[in-house]
């Protein structure tokens, strides 16, 4: 079966600069997968080419193996933009029915589901809403037709936490039956309430792809030891090629952050008395926040690399 989104070198320049650069990914039909970056790396702009919204340089994209820009694709893709321009005249349900005559297979009972769950009052214009209940609209609209494809573009930002709650619990339930989501975010405990992986992109480039739990794992680590007697010295463990940071103010303690194996580590420790090692698993947060700021470039999976060409379409 072919993949749900399959990107293959795909580049995207605007005049001189480079906003995704050789970009590679694969996502399995019926995944969950989290795309992850600081502002600007590139995330908006991999996703409007995904959806056939945005020429690539470079590189070509596939869904379910077809174009993205093919009706047929189009029929199964539910897509969120990052920034909504929606008709401010009709009322929402007005909005809700045009978008619903442009593609086959709404749902109305579930289509009105939704609405109900994600506390849209459809009666209002389109132009009176707050743009965390334009969201909701979008939101709707993208999945009334339950599509085999979800690719949304920071979904929940500007929902209040309650919907964001039930948003996800709505996107777990999709995935259950059978659906593909690819979702950008900034907020990580919701990627990691429903992704089994995410990609993670800096500056254009896919610097981490794979299982949630191995990015966590080869993400930076802090290990906090409390000596009994002697010490370390701070240059034998500089020296070490994990150790990326250490600090050592208070006497007889150190934090060390720590990249890889801890093996090497553990074998300099264990020469010394220690009384104490705390190793907290870093939370998500913390682990993707040494992916973002990192300056070397690390895959912990599959995935490939290159491409080039000018200006935006
Ligand atoms: N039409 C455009 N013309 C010129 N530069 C652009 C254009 N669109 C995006 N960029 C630049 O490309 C880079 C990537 O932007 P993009 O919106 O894809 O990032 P992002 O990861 O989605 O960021 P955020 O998390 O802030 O939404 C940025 O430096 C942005 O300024």
């Amino acid at each position: 079966m072919s993949p749900a989104v399959e990107c293959n070198n795909l580049t995207k320049k605007f005049g001189s600069f480079t906003a995704v650069d050789d970009l590679s990914l694969n996502v399995s039909p019926g995944s969950v997968v989290g795309f992850l970056g600081p502002n600007g790396a590139g995330k908006s702009t991999s996703i409007r080419m995904m959806v056939g919204l945005s020429i690539p340089s470079a590189g070509t994209v596939r869904l379910f193996g077809a174009d993205p820009r093919a009706q047929k694709t189009r029929e199964c893709l539910g897509y969120v933009p990052g920034e909504l321009r929606l008709d401010e005249r009709p009322t929402v349900r007005e909005t809700l029915a045009s978008w619903g005559r442009l593609r086959s297979g709404v749902n109305s009972a579930y289509r009105d589901e939704l609405i109900e769950r994600l506390s849209v009052d459809p009666s209002k214009k389109v132009g009176s809403l707050s743009t965390g209940n334009r969201r909701k609209v979008a939101l709707v609209g993208a999945l009334m037709a339950r599509p085999d494809l979800l690719i949304l573009d920071e979904p929940t930002s500007g929902l209040d936490p309650l919907v964001q709650h039930e948003f996800l619990t709505i996107l777990a339930e999709a995935a259950s039956e059978g659906a593909t989501i690819f979702l950008s975010s900034h907020i990580l405990s919701e990627v990691e309430r429903i992704a089994d992986s995410a990609v993670v992109i800096r500056a254009g480039e896919i610097v981490a792809d794979g299982p949630i739990g191995d990015l966590r794992r080869g993400a930076a680590q802090e290990f906090r030891v409390a000596f009994s007697d002697r010490s370390p010295s701070a240059g034998e463990l500089r020296r070490l090629e994990g150790c990326r940071s250490l600090e050592a103010e208070i006497p007889g303690e150190m934090r060390i952050e720590w990249v890889g194996p801890p093996g090497p580590l553990l074998e300099l420790l264990s020469r010394y008395g220690i009384s104490a090692i705390t190793a907290p698993e870093p939370d998500l947060e913390t682990a993707f926040l040494s992916y973002y700021s990192t300056s070397e470039t690390k895959r912990t999976s599959s995935a490939q690399r290159r491409g080039g060409d000018p200006r935006e379409s």
